[in-house]
């Protein structure tokens, strides 16, 4: 296995002076799935988009498949930005749009501002959206406004439209946290079947630590903006998740059991 991304010493201050992510370095190999977690505050977010560069790091770099994304001008960027698929908390869609337009803006990438603003896709991505509705459960919602659907089938929207763009690399910030659990096993279930069925890499932020303990190959645990946790969840102990959620644990311990109990 070979490193897809290194992040390598990120510290991240907001212009409020709020420091969110103090010298944070991990590499990630292709094909793993990594769970980021830690409490409200944390950090999470801020590092899920330092690495697309949604967010600039204040120092630091972020290498992903060997080229420095720290560095780049706008149009290389534009051709990093093609391999990463990003999942939000709250989908992201537009509401007004179809499902599958919604999907078909994951090709934005690929094509001039012009092509894009004029919604100018070929057969062969159209066929591609539509497999990958199909492969999520959504092939009955795929004219449906975006709006008309549930919150699981808009996450599905999310991840199909983040997949039409071919990524090496899944970042999904918050993907469950507004969601029901019958729905967010879903979601969790279709993110794990990606990661091993398609060889995609997928990093996660996630609140709840049972359900990183269960999908994941490897934990980062943040607490104030630094890893305090990098490892495999067989290795997580309780006074580890203790020291991750500081106060917050008594929620998070709920549907702890096996032997990461006690
Ligand atoms: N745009 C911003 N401007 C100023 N401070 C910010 C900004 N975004 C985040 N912060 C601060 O940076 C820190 C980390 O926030 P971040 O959203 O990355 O944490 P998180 O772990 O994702 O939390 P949550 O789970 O609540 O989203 C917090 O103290 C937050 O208040």
């Amino acid at each position: 296995m070979k490193a897809l991304l290194e992040v390598r010493r990120v510290s991240k201050k907001y212009g409020n002076g709020s420091t969110a992510l103090s010298d944070v370095s991990f590499s990630i190999q292709e094909g793993e799935f990594v769970s980021i977690i830690g409490p409200s505050g944390a950090g999470k977010s801020t590092l899920l988009r330092c690495i697309n560069r949604m967010i600039e790091v204040s120092s630091g770099e972020v290498v992903f498949q060997n080229v420095n994304v720290t560095k780049l001008g706008k149009k290389q960027l534009k051709q990093v930005r093609r391999t990463i698929g990003m999942i939000f908390q709250h989908y992201n869609l537009v509401n007004r749009l179809s499902v599958i337009e919604n999907v078909l803006h994951g090709r934005l990438g690929y094509k001039s501002t012009l092509a894009g603003m004029l919604g100018l896709y070929n057969e062969e991505e159209k066929k591609k959206a539509v497999e990958i509705l199909a492969m999520l459960g959504l092939q009955d919602q795929i004219y449906k406004r975006a709006d008309q659907l549930s919150g699981g089938q808009k996450q599905r929207v999310g991840i199909a439209r983040a997949l039409v763009q071919e990524p090496k690399l899944l970042l999904c910030d918050e993907p469950i946290a507004s969601l029901d659990p019958n729905a967010s096993k879903t979601i969790m279930d279709y993110l794990k079947t990606i990661s091993t069925t398609l060889g995609i890499t997928v990093l996660v932020n996630l609140h709840q630590v049972d359900v990183a303990l269960k999908y994941s190959d490897r934990i980062i645990g943040v607490n104030k903006g630094r890893i305090i946790y990098d490892g495999v969840p067989r290795e997580m102990t309780s006074d580890m998740i203790h020291n991750i959620y500081g106060s917050e644990t008594g929620d998070l311990l709920f549907d702890l059991g096996g032997e990461n109990a006690g």
